[in-house]
């Protein structure tokens, strides 16, 4: 292991190491798994949209689709919503076609309870650089790629696969959709009362809507599109996106109470929040996750508030721009920013910065990049939000505070307390409070260590001590959707596959190695969401070489598959002053402008304060100028083409 990490980069060591890859193509042909697009369904040819959108023209648009239809002209169904994701590796069912996977001898994995209870038990470790605004904006871009289809992740349904009193079904009455997690006998928090059955929904699969013919193996969709498009803030279809505009001066639709705008209120909160009045705060945005929990509805809100803030200053700029020309052109903005900020400025602190250079997801330039590349497919990798992802489900605290402009705090709330309840935003300033949480606040470690806010009392009811647990949702997520073996994907990255459980020890602590082989019965059986967050993190970044390899290779495919990318040069993109600007975004700058009231903050927002990172006034911090957007009209005859020029000709 010493060895691996010496030379100049740890980037290059991965790649002379083979464990990182550039782009999918320097993949070895029989380890790519690619859904070849006659197979992605046959319903959507009756245009019935359960099984992706297939256009039969793309409209020239210079503006993305709601569901990322016609990004790719040639695939022009690729990354619509209800399309399977992508694997790097095929699938691995017990059956071959769909059922979860055994142990290499045929008897059941190790239960997915006892993995998080021996492997992710509740030690609190701060980070010590980054603030909980990492945790929080991770969670809002996985919202924008992916949704497994069938559930809501934003409340738990719990008697559907085990009987009223937690005991496991039937066999043979038990709903086809369901895989319920064993509890084992002597679970600290669940055997008190003799519950037995934590329930469990599969995903939705392509054969469940017989969208492939019987031979295919089983592809779990996902239900919002795979772009990096801000689709948690305009839907992922042309009719959310309609419920969530004004139609006036290119304005997305907001409450105004107090002085400051509110997401709109959902219709049928009663089932959708966990209120505690009737009137408390629920709300609709692009996304049905929102109201989870009450930082990710500040984030909802500050994109809003930002489209909102955009479109007042361009259509004041161009009077004689339209609605809908003034929507699309803030929406391009914001979504161009939102590229920036989670490229350039979140992404390095997950993967590394130099890594990130080094698979070319980031550039040195001020200019274009124009990396787009219509056969990079931009559909999300299963393993990417099934596993790497998750593996930041550590970052999250188990409290969360509530911090005043002078930073010192006002107070904190339990985190099981206020899921599924917004409200808390809208009151005794709540909203500021909570933003300068987010950027004071340390994050949790990314490490093997879960709050037992998230593994013990994850959606409990008012009148329950405990809930359910996610890291042990996760391992059962990965069988559900059939994730090739840690050891397959080991192999994927070139790391010498273990024959043995102490072959491990190259990147994982020997006491987590002897947890393994106590649980698993051979190397082959541990599950790629254990092994891989169990791995030391590399140099710089949040993970080890087998997520870093999955994450670099996942937002590879995000930019250079979106040819909307907003680094790319032509008719549809920004002219090189204006993209100079979008350079600017920052996370700091984002928060301040978008705040009730809030005056300073640090210039690295995703950093806690220190001495080279202290608070400064807000209209200190690098701003867009947004005098850029003028439509001079007849300035430069040569140089210059029209807006709406523009829309009417590619019309
Ligand atoms: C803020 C606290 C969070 C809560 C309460 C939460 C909760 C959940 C829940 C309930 C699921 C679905 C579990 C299942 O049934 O399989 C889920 C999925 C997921 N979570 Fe989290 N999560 C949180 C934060 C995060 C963060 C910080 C990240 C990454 C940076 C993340 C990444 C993911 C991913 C990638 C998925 C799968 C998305 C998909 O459906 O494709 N989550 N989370």
């Amino acid at each position: 292991q010493d060895d691996f990490f010496k030379g100049s980069t740890i980037y290059d060591d991965l790649l002379r190491a083979g464990l990182i890859y550039r782009n999918q193509f320097s993949l070895p042909k029989n380890q790519i798994h690619q859904i070849s697009p006659n197979e992605i369904n046959l319903k959507a040819k009756f245009g019935n949209n359960e099984c992706g959108i297939v256009p039969e023209t793309c409209p020239k648009s210079i503006y993305r689709s709601y569901d990322g239809s016609c990004n790719n002209l040639k695939h022009p169904s690729w990354g619509t919503p209800n399309t399977p994701y992508n694997r790097l590796l095929p699938a691995n069912y017990a059956d071959g076609i769909k059922e979860p996977p055994l142990s290499k001898s045929g008897k059941p994995l190790p239960l997915a309870r006892s993995i998080s209870l021996l492997l992710y038990p509740n030690i609190p470790n701060e980070d010590h650089v980054f603030t909980l605004n990492v945790m929080q904006f991770g969670q809002i871009v996985t919202h924008d790629l992916s949704m497994t289809a069938g559930s809501t992740q934003t409340q738990y349904y719990k008697d559907s696969c085990c009987s009223a009193d937690g005991q496991l079904l039937d066999p043979s009455t038990i709903p086809a959709f369901c895989y319920p997690m064993i509890i084992p006998p002597n679970d600290p928090a669940h055997a008190n009362d003799n519950t037995r059955c934590m329930s469990f929904d599969r995903t939705v699969t392509n054969k469940d809507r017989q969208c492939v013919s019987e031979r295919h193996t089983a592809e779990q969709l996902t239900s919002v599109n795979h772009y990096l498009d801000l689709s948690f803030v305009y839907g992922n279809d042309d009719e959310t996106n309609r419920k969530l505009r004004e139609f006036q001066h290119g304005r997305l639709r907001a409450d105004i109470r107090n002085g400051y705008q509110w997401l709109p209120r959902a219709t049928n909160a009663s089932g959708t929040c966990r209120l505690i009045n009737p009137n408390d705060a629920c709300y609709v945005a692009g996304d049905t996750r929102l109201n989870q929990n009450p930082q990710l509805a500040i984030l909802h809100t500050v994109f809003l508030r930002e489209h909102n803030r955009i479109a007042h200053f361009l259509s004041h700029l161009n009077p004689h721009w339209d609605d809908e020309l003034v929507f699309q052109e803030s929406r391009k903005i914001n979504i161009a920013q939102y590229q920036q900020i989670t490229c350039y400025e979140w992404l390095p602190y997950i993967i590394g910065e130099e890594n990130a250079y080094k698979a070319r997801i980031l550039w040195k330039t001020d200019g274009f990049i124009d990396d787009y590349d219509e056969n990079v497919d931009a559909t999300v990798l299963n393993e990417h939000s099934t596993a790497a992802l998750r593996h930041f489900h550590s970052l999250v605290r188990g409290q969360l505070h509530l911090i005043k402009e002078s930073r010192y705090s006002e107070g904190t709330v339990r985190f099981s307390d206020v899921l599924g309840r917004p409200q808390i935003i809208e009151e005794h300033q709540g909203f500021d409070h909570l933003m300068r949480g987010l950027t004071t606040q340390p994050q949790s470690a990314s490490d093997q260590f879960h709050t037992s806010e998230i593994t013990q009392f994850l959606f409990r009811s008012d009148n329950e001590t405990f809930g359910v647990d996610l890291k042990a949702f996760d391992v059962q997520r990965s069988r559900d959707h059939g994730l090739a073996s840690y050891n397959d994907y080991r192999e994927l990255w070139k790391i010498p596959r273990a024959r043995k459980f102490e072959d491990f020890l190259d990147f994982i602590s020997y006491e987590n190695v002897d947890r393994l082989a106590r649980l698993y019965e051979h190397p082959d059986d541990v599950d790629l969401t254990v092994g891989g967050s169990l791995e030391t993190n590399l140099p710089g970044a949040l993970v080890g070489p087998t997520f870093l390899g999955i994450i670099a290779e996942s937002f590879y495919r995000t930019r250079v598959g979106d040819r909307f990318w907003f680094e790319n040069g032509g008719p549809s993109n920004f002219n090189p002053d204006q993209l100079r600007e979008i350079r600017k975004a920052r996370m700091a700058k984002l928060l301040c402008d978008n705040a009730n009231a809030i005056r300073t903050m640090q210039l690295k927002g995703f950093e806690k304060l220190s001495s080279s990172n202290p608070l400064i006034p807000c209209q200190s911090l690098p701003s867009i100028d947004l005098s850029l957007w003028k439509e001079d009209r007849g300035n430069d005859p040569v140089e210059y083409v029209s807006l709406i020029q523009k829309v009417f000709d590619f019309k």
